[in-house]
């Protein structure tokens, strides 16, 4: 994928017409209208982007995209780059939190190696990996341009196979220590903030390593000085190739007709790279939680999506977004199984 090629990628909407049926639907359940308030809207966008009214969500996957930072080398994050290893030997052994989510939520894992530093394979990983981790942005931009791009192909290409396979929804995962550092400060740049206003203590942090990685971050912003539509200079800079493949994975979601469930503060800073990139593909992103890292709120904001979980999650992986699954199978049981009006007013 070249530049070009990228900014040529154009986005159908969802179908209006679709969107109407559905929530004819829900207005013709016997229950005051609008009572299931933002569910409501987020099924009619899925019947919207699936182009019926018989909304489906049962083959459904987390893409979790795992990769290093280098910027890790900072002390930014509590872990060092074996911590991404490790973590990801228990996912695709079915023992991380999203597994054990997913188990309950009849998900599927789709843990893909898009940059883990270990030059040692990890067994059940998809292996699509750009490099050994990024490089430490403090020193010089994390990655080539190309690399970002070529992660941010790695995504679409996920999502493409995932339509051949059948599935009607995805979410988007991660996993790669130092990930809340690359996303606060592509926060900051992407919306024009400050490092102060963006910077939180990710997987946990000590007073002083954290007043250092605020410093790191601000530094880094007065280095590359960036403009707010520079994505892709920003991206390449101090993003991931977490952070790029998860947006290929949104801008893959809109191209092929899939909703994507966006979980935390690294997936929504993703989210509003895809957007930038390639506008109109917020049509088919869903949010699901507000993470505690104080750059989320922001990020969402920025896109006009609002969380229907505010549980001060910080945990990553997916897991929040896989938590929505659940949610929308026990909202789909009204959609799908309860009395109409038109059954009242026959029986009285
Ligand atoms: O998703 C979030 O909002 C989130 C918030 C805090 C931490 N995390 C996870 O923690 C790791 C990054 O934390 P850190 O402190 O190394 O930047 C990474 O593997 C993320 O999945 C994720
Ligand atoms: C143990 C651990 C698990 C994680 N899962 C996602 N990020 C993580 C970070 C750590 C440290």
């Amino acid at each position: 994928m070249t530049k070009e090629s990228l900014k040529e990628l154009k986005i159908n909407k969802p179908s209006k017409e679709q969107r109407q049926r559905v929530k004819a639907v829900w207005d013709g359940i016997a229950k005051p209208v609008n009572g299931l308030g933002q569910f409501e809207g987020i099924i009619a966008q899925i019947g919207a982007i699936a182009e019926t009214t018989e909304v489906d969500i049962s083959k459904r996957a987390v893409i979790v995209m795992c990769a290093d930072n280098g910027v890790v080398e900072e002390g930014i994050s509590h872990y060092g780059y074996e911590m991404t290893a490790i973590i990801a030997g228990e996912l695709v052994k079915g023992t991380t939190s999203v597994s054990r989510m997913a188990l309950r939520a009849n998900a599927d894992v789709l843990p893909v190696n898009i940059g883990i530093h270990q030059e040692e394979e990890i067994t059940g990983l998809i292996q699509r990996r750009v490099a050994f981790g990024t490089k430490n942005f403090r020193q010089e931009p994390a990655m080539s341009e190309e690399e970002a791009l070529k992660a941010i192909e790695i995504g679409i290409e996920t999502v493409r196979e995932c339509k051949e396979r059948g599935y009607s929804i995805l979410a988007t995962g991660e996993l790669g220590m130092g990930n809340t550092t690359t996303s606060s400060a592509m926060a900051a740049a992407l919306l024009g903030c400050l490092a102060e206003d963006v910077t939180g203590v990710g997987a946990g942090l000590s007073k002083e390593a954290f007043v250092h990685k605020h410093e790191v971050i601000k530094e880094a912003l007065e280095k590359y000085q960036f403009q707010k539509e520079e994505t892709l200079r920003t991206l390449k800079t101090v993003g991931g190739l977490d952070i790029a493949g998860l947006a290929g994975v949104f801008i893959g979601g809109a191209l092929y007709h899939i909703p994507v469930v966006i979980d935390g503060v690294i997936s929504a800073v993703a989210a509003l790279t895809a957007e930038r990139l390639v506008p109109g593909a917020k049509e088919y992103m869903i949010p699901s939680h507000l993470s505690k890292e104080p750059a989320a709120k922001k990020l969402l904001e920025e896109l006009d999506l609002h969380p229907v979980i505010d549980a001060s999650l910080a945990l990553g992986e997916g897991t929040g977004a896989v938590l929505m699954f659940s949610l929308l199978d026990t909202v789909l049981s009204v959609y799908e199984g309860s009395s109409t009006f038109d059954d009242i007013n026959s029986s009285l």
